[in-house]
């Protein structure tokens, strides 16, 4: 077993040194951070890292040389061209996605050809693992919004392959998310549903995507498991977190001891207030800067007594807001000096690059206040690592509510970002906070993420991708299979005479928009006939109308059972009713209840059949029908308590109709006893009463995946077509 890891950027990013020899150096950002110290780790499987190594060459023989040179150190390189990295990186990942998810949507761009790129950058990215890729061996986990057409690409090429999909970012609410254009969204959702699991920090980020998968997919969830026709996607919570012990071993190592003394020592009398982040507008770093600038307004007596120590490292410099914040921090953290500044104190030190691990380290626990104040941030790793470094027990955390980690880190101090007064307040609050109360509340989010580590995380998360594979090979275990297949196609080879019952929506043929649209194609009734060739009785056994059904299968020579059994008519033959006298007083009352939710449901409509009313509710709003279904069913069950009626819950239908008209009748207007061969295929509730009023020897056959009284299960109309097919070909043959 081997895991494939696959990321934008590779852990390493390859640079040149002066003798334009490739070097090596660690990638900045939370994403390498947290995988990296899972793998530096990783003990029970071998994996492999694919991704971009920081170098554009085109050179074949160069591209060798990275290639073998990162095989020692487990990565595949993913070359990609300037251009490439121009619009997918710059462009679609920095410019469009990363602005959008964070709630930027004002500096988000919309550009095909960013799109357009994206797309060509993530089939790179599946042409590069089909190189590596085995099947059976190999699990698959995709990191990160750069790579969110990537799992379907996969899936397309490899069925059964475990894939696994982690974004690091937010994942917006719909309205955010709807501002992508509708073929973008749609293709991103689709491409992410090829994935297995796919997992997100926090639950509000799961309900998210269901809620964007319910309303642009049509495909809603039982307990975050959706049915992507036919293959069961797992979405689930995985809040990431670090490498607890790491920071906590090193808090604690003489050398960081000494650097921490020397820190305290540096800024002597003086509480030191800590940030470190990438250059990001989302990190909220200015609004962090204007904080602190309240503060000292607000409490001139800790002038003197208090320094913000601050460290930026470089980020998308390539991106006009990363240059223009990078402007604005330099700007505002001149002014605030020249501000305050006095002959012996610089109020802000500040440093423009990426600090070594043993020096991150002994700035977390030399400092008494750590700000994070991110204005928005998928989960935030800085806030984490701060905590695991305080091995004293003291300090204080100022934590943004719209960070993914305040949802764990509740012991902070939480603030909005947006508030400069909260930034401000909260410093004097931390000042203020007794020693014990620091300690209490830093054990307490200790406890947790030296518990829910980063190793656990990958645990949870692997063990969650297994269970769903599980979950879907036991579903496909319902399924007929080959040897089912032959069984089937050689008792129908050895029969004489035939009985083929089939439903006709969602059982022949997919469902539609409009019922009206659902017209059989030619080469559905061509198949049809072929079948009647033989010695079959072929019965399209449907709820549809008799007209419906009459006009559409007028010149086949086969049986129809309509309205789910009110009408009947034989080969060649009248149109029966299936009993006298059904009653249909009922009709107007209902249809009087379903007007008035109709009106408020756009997109419903009411079907007047000649014994049963349908209220159809395909093309109404996917999120609106959760809460207006149900009152809907309710109030119509309450309706016909007490009465021969009943309601059933259909394919986004709901139909009422007497209780004794059912697909049971195909016992009744056929001599079952006649037939040596007798197969029954439907999709709905009302073929379950066909499939109960058949005799032992009957197959009978659902299609879809929900538990049944039929024998076996297909998974979609395509396969009984294909089915009916070798059925054909084999007695040909
Ligand atoms: N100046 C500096 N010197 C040295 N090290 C520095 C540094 N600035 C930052 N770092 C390190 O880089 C990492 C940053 O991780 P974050 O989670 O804070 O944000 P990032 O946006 O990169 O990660 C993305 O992925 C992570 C992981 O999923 C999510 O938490 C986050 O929301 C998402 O945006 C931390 O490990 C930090 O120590
Ligand atoms: O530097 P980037 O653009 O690869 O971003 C790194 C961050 O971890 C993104 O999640």
């Amino acid at each position: 077993m081997r895991i494939v890891i696959v990321s934008n950027r590779l852990p390493v990013s390859i640079t040149k040194d002066k003798k334009n020899n490739n070097k090596f150096q660690k990638s900045a950002g939370g994403l390498a951070t947290s995988i990296g110290a899972y793998t530096e780790k990783i003990t029970e499987l071998s994996y492999t890292w694919v991704g971009w190594p920081g170098i554009g060459t085109t050179i074949k023989s160069e591209q060798d040389e990275i290639t073998d040179s990162l095989q020692n150190i487990h990565c595949y390189p993913v070359f990609l061209t300037e251009k490439e990295m121009d619009k997918f990186y710059l462009g679609f990942c920095n410019r469009t996605i990363w602005p959008l998810f964070h709630y930027f949507p004002t500096i988000a761009s919309f550009k095909k050809e960013y799109y357009n790129m994206y797309k060509s950058v993530n089939l790179k990215f599946a042409k590069a693992l089909s190189n590596i890729i085995n099947e059976n061996e190999d699990i698959i986990w995709v990191h990160d919004y750069h790579l969110m057409l990537l799992p379907s690409l996969l899936r397309q090429s490899y069925p059964t392959l475990a894939i696994g999909f982690f974004l690091h970012i937010p994942f917006p609410a719909y309205e955010v998310f709807q501002l992508l254009p509708s073929q973008w969204r749609i293709e991103i959702i689709e491409g992410l549903l090829g994935a297995d699991l796919i997992g997100f920090h926090t639950h509000e980020y799961t309900d998210n995507f269901l809620r964007a998968t319910l309303r642009f997919a049509g495909l809603e969830n039982h307990l975050g498991v959706i049915n992507n026709k036919g293959r069961l996607v797992k979405v689930g919570t995985h809040p990431i977190s670090i490498d607890y012990l790491k920071f906590s071993k090193t808090a604690k190592s003489p050398s960081v001891i000494s650097k921490t003394q020397e820190i305290k020592n540096q800024f002597k009398n003086k509480k030191i207030l800590f940030s470190v982040d990438r250059l990001d507008y989302t990190k909220g770093i200015l609004n962090r800067l204007l904080g602190f600038e309240y503060f000292l307004d607000k409490y001139p007596a800790w002038r003197e007594s208090i320094t913000l120590i601050i460290v930026v490292v470089p980020s998308r410099i390539g991106v006009f807001h990363y240059q223009q914040m990078k402007k604005q921090i330099d700007e505002t953290i001149g002014r605030i000096n020249g501000k305050f500044s006095t002959v012996e104190w610089t109020p802000i030190v500040y440093k423009f690059g990426s600090l070594d691990f043993e020096n991150l380290v002994s700035f977390y626990s030399a400092s008494d206040i750590m700000l994070v104040t991110p204005l928005r941030d998928g989960m935030n790793l800085v806030a984490k690592e701060f905590i695991a470094s305080k091995q004293e027990k003291n300090g204080v955390l100022i934590l943004s509510e719209m960070a993914g980690s305040a949802k764990e880190l509740l012991e902070a101090l939480i603030i909005n970002p947006n508030s400069i007064e909260e930034i401000g307040e909260a410093i004097k609050k931390a000042l203020d906070m007794s020693k014990e109360e620091q300690s209490q509340r830093i054990e307490k989010m200790q406890e947790r993420i030296s518990r829910y580590n980063v190793f656990r995380w990958v645990s949870d998360y692997l063990n969650e991708l297994n269970k769903t594979t599980l979950l879907q090979k036991q579903m496909e275990s319902q399924f007929i299979n080959q040897s089912i297949e032959n069984q089937i196609i050689s008792e129908y080879a050895k029969s004489k005479k035939r009985l083929i019952m089939l439903d006709y929506d969602g059982t022949l043929i997919d469902f539609v928009n409009s019922p009206k649209e659902a017209v059989p194609t030619k080469e559905l009734i061509h198949l049809i006939h072929r079948l009647t060739q033989e010695n079959n009785t072929i019965v399209i056994v449907s709820g549809r109308d008799k007209d419906t059904l009459q006009q559409w299968f007028e010149n086949l020579n086969i049986a129809i059972v309509a309205e789910h059994g009110a009408f009947y008519k034989y080969p060649n033959s009248n149109w029966k009713l299936y009993q006298n006298n059904i009653d249909k007083s009922w009709k107007n009352a209902i249809i009087n209840i379903l007007k008035l939710y109709s009106d408020r449901l756009p997109g419903s409509f009411i079907e007047n059949k000649t014994f049963s009313i349908v209220f159809h509710y395909r093309n109404t709003d996917p999120q609106t029908q959760s809460t207006f279904i149900p009152e809907l069913n309710g109030h119509l069950q309450n309706f016909v308590a007490n009465t021969n009626l009943k309601v059933h819950k259909g394919n986004k239908i709901l139909e009422i109709k007497p209780a004794n008209i059912g697909k049971h009748c195909v016992a009744e207007i056929f001599n079952l006893k006649s037939y040596d061969f007798m197969l029954a295929i439907g999709d709905d509730y009302t073929d379950e009463d066909m499939f109960k009023a058949l005799p032992e020897n009957a197959i009978t056959i659902k299609v879809g995946e929900i538990s049944t009284l039929a024998k076996y299960n297909i998974k979609s109309p395509q396969h009984v077509i294909k089915l009916l097919e070798k059925l054909i070909n084999t007695t040909v043959s």
